[in-house]
Order: structure tokens, then sequence, then C-alpha cells
């Protein structure tokens, strides 16, 4: 005899809930997962009403899930968001040029502007280029670096005040498993965080952070999704490759893992002094940089200069000043600190200053001068 769903005890259970264990229908399936992810963006507080959110789309399953959950939500509970699609292009060849078909399609299908970003038009060089000149070692350095940049660019054209990615709980799990087995403290410390403020001081949020990547594809799957799922061109980062397969076979042993460790993360308090460096501007770009030149101007030089490794492996600071025309980060920087303001303070709030410098004392709002160097409200 067919099994009843667990939740509403009529219809037929068609699936296994891969994080709770749960038989469950479909319709139960779709209703539980996207109210989790509105739990996670209400718990989080990562919007205001009026934001204009940038949703960073690959065309892959998480990004494409997202934007279809983040549509359905804003329109469910009211959220007020503008939504824009914003791609990025690194010119990979048989790869992100056809994925990013998929997005155009999805810009139709879900009726979101779209904004396409390349590597061509920001840095002169195509990820292809780049294989060419350094070989497919290190060539996901080059690709990650300037992806988020890349991102945080298109964000600043769109003018918008947030971007969402579809980075999702095995994701961040990895991440906490990487930090821990290469000692990277500072990284373990901020890896759990669900929004950061991004490297141009732009939000970026994870809304998937407690959604399983197993979800994700049984919900794109059962939604019928039109998504991209061909694996990049150029090798993975093989160290992560390590760290996927050890969560995998954790899981597989105990399908709580994934979420055990990244409570675990959560929990993990880093001191202050292994903090990183508070961050700055690049001389070259006004991109923020712990360093005198960011990482993203130091890969290009080497680029540039035909020694590619200089930017790898050499300490951006040791780079010689430059004058280049200053992205205008500063206005990243100002719109973060008005939409952190908003959002801790709430717009009823009689404290009125948008990069906050402690002068309301507490009285009217809980300001305090931010960590980061940058001010603005937690
Ligand atoms: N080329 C891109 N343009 C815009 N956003 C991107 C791009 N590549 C990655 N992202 C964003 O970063 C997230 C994580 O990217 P990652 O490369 O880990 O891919 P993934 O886990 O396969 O995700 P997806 O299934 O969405 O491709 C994506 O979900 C997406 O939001």
């Amino acid at each position: 005899m067919p099994r009843q769903c667990d939740i509403c005890q009529r219809a037929r259970a068609i699936i296994r809930r891969p994080k709770t264990g749960q038989r469950i229908c479909k319709e139960c399936f779709f209703h539980v997962f996207e109210t989790e992810v509105h739990h996670t963006i209400v718990d989080g507080r990562l919007f205001s009403p009026g934001d204009r959110v940038g949703i960073g789309a690959s065309g892959g399953k998480d990004s494409t899930v997202l934007a279809y959950v983040m549509k359905t939500l804003n329109e469910r509970y009211s959220y007020g968001l503008e939504l824009f699609l914003l791609s990025v292009d690194e010119g990979i060849a048989g790869y992100r040029d056809d994925s990013l078909e998929t997005v155009k399609r999805n810009k139709e299908q879900y009726g979101l502007p779209l904004m396409i970003v390349s590597y061509e038009q920001l840095y002169g060089w195509s990820m292809d280029s780049i294989v060419e000149a350094v070989g497919r070692k290190n060539n996901c350095t080059f690709c990650g670096v300037f992806r988020r940049q890349a991102l945080d660019r298109g964000a600043l054209m769109l003018d918008l005040d947030h971007i969402v990615t579809g980075h999702n709980a095995d994701d961040v799990a990895e991440t906490i498993l990487m930090n821990l087995l290469r000692g990277d403290i500072p990284r373990l410390g901020r890896c759990t965080e669900i929004t950061t403020a991004g490297d141009g001081y732009m939000g970026r949020s994870k809304p998937f952070k407690y959604a399983y990547e197993k979800e994700i594809v049984m919900y794109a799957y059962l939604k019928r999704l039109d998504y991209f799922s061909t694996e990049c061109t150029y090798s993975p980062n093989a160290y992560r490759g390590y760290a996927r397969q050890f969560l995998k076979d954790l899981e597989s042993v105990r399908p709580s893992a994934i979420i055990d460790i990244i409570h675990s993360g959560e929990a993990i308090k880093v001191s202050e002094e292994v903090q990183a460096q508070k961050p700055s501007s690049c001389e070259r770009c006004g991109y923020i940089s712990s360093n005198a030149v960011c990482k993203a101007c130091a890969l290009l030089e080497g680029l540039e200069r035909g020694i590619p490794k200089l930017g790898i492996s050499r300490s951006a600071k040791h780079f010689e000043r430059q004058a280049v025309e200053p992205v205008h980060f500063e206005r990243l920087r100002e719109k973060a600190h008005e939409m952190r303001r908003r959002r801790m303070c709430g717009d009823s709030n009689p404290c009125t200053t948008t990069s906050c410098d402690d002068s309301c004392h507490g009285t009217t709002c809980a300001c305090t001068t931010d960590d980061d160097g940058a001010g603005g409200c937690h």
C-alpha cells in the first residue's frame, strides 16, 4: 500500500527528505523547502523593503533554484525587493557561454532583468586566454578572485544594495572543513556568516546556507526548472574535492553531518588577535584590499608582464604604485552603511547616521563602530 505523507497525512509520499528522513509528498516538500529559506532570510535580516537585490546567476542548479525561490518568496511574503539576475561571463568556451544561454531563458521565464559582465570587458582577459598563459594548475585562483570582484562591479553598475548567491549547506560545510584542515582560523571565523560585507562592502548573502544540495537538485527536478548541469571545463579546485568526498562519506553514515558541521562552525568563536587585517582600498583600482594592491590587480600585473605566478606567489603589498582609473567602491561602502543602519536600527528608529560613527551614543539604537573599520550598525 502506498505510504502517506508524514506532513499532510493525505497525499502519497513520493520522496524521502535528505535533511530529515521524512517521507513526504511533492507539495509538502515545496512548502517546507521554501518556508525554511524564508526563515533563513527573516532570521538573518537579509533585506529591507525597497532593496535592489542581485542574484548571482550562473545558470547552474543552485542559482537557478535561488532565482525561482527568491521571486516566489518576494511575491508571497511581500518583501518589497527589486530583483535582478547578475551573471559573470568568465569566457570559458563550451561551458559558460552555454550556461549563460540558460540564464537568458531564465530571464524570460521569471520576468527578471539580466545583466552580464565579462572578464574580457573588465580585465581584458578571458579565462580561456588566462589558462593559455598560466596552464591549468592555478587557473581557479584567477577565476575566483576575478569573479568575486566582477560581481561587485556588476552590482555597482546596477546600483544594487545586496547580492545573493546560491552557496548551499554542503558548500558551507565543505568550506568549514577546508579552513579547519588548512588551519586558516581567520577564514574559519568568517565562513559561517550568512552575510558578509563583501570585498567592496556590498552586502552578500547565502539564503541557501541551510539548504541541502540534494534537496536543491530535487526541487529543481520536481519543479522542472531549466538549468545547466555541466561541470566547468577547467579542473575544479582539487582540495575542495577531497573535502567534498569526505563530507559525502560522513553524510552516508550520519545524514545530519552537514548541518552538524555548520552548527559547530557557528559555535566556534575566533579571538580578535587571529582575525584578518583590517581592509583598506587598493591603490590602483580603489577596490577593497588588506594590502596596498588588491589580489585582482596583482594577478593582472602578473598576466600583463608575462609572469603569471607573480600575483599568486608574492604578497600583493610588494607591487609598485601605478595610477589607474579607480572604481568607485566608496559608493558601495556608503550603500552598505545605509543598508546596515536600516536593517539594525529599523526605518522608524530616530538614528539617522548613515556612516555610523557612534554619534547616537547608543541612546536611540544599537549603533556601534564596525570592527571592519567601516563604521555602521550591527
Ligand atoms: N558566472 C557566475 N555568474 C554569476 N554568479 C555566479 C557565477 N558563478 C558562480 N556564481 C554564484 O556563486 C554561487 C556558487 O558558485 P559555484 O561555482 O560554487 O557553483 P555551484 O555550486 O555549481 O552553483 P550553481 O549550481 O548555481 O552554478 C552560484 O550559486 C552563483 O550564485
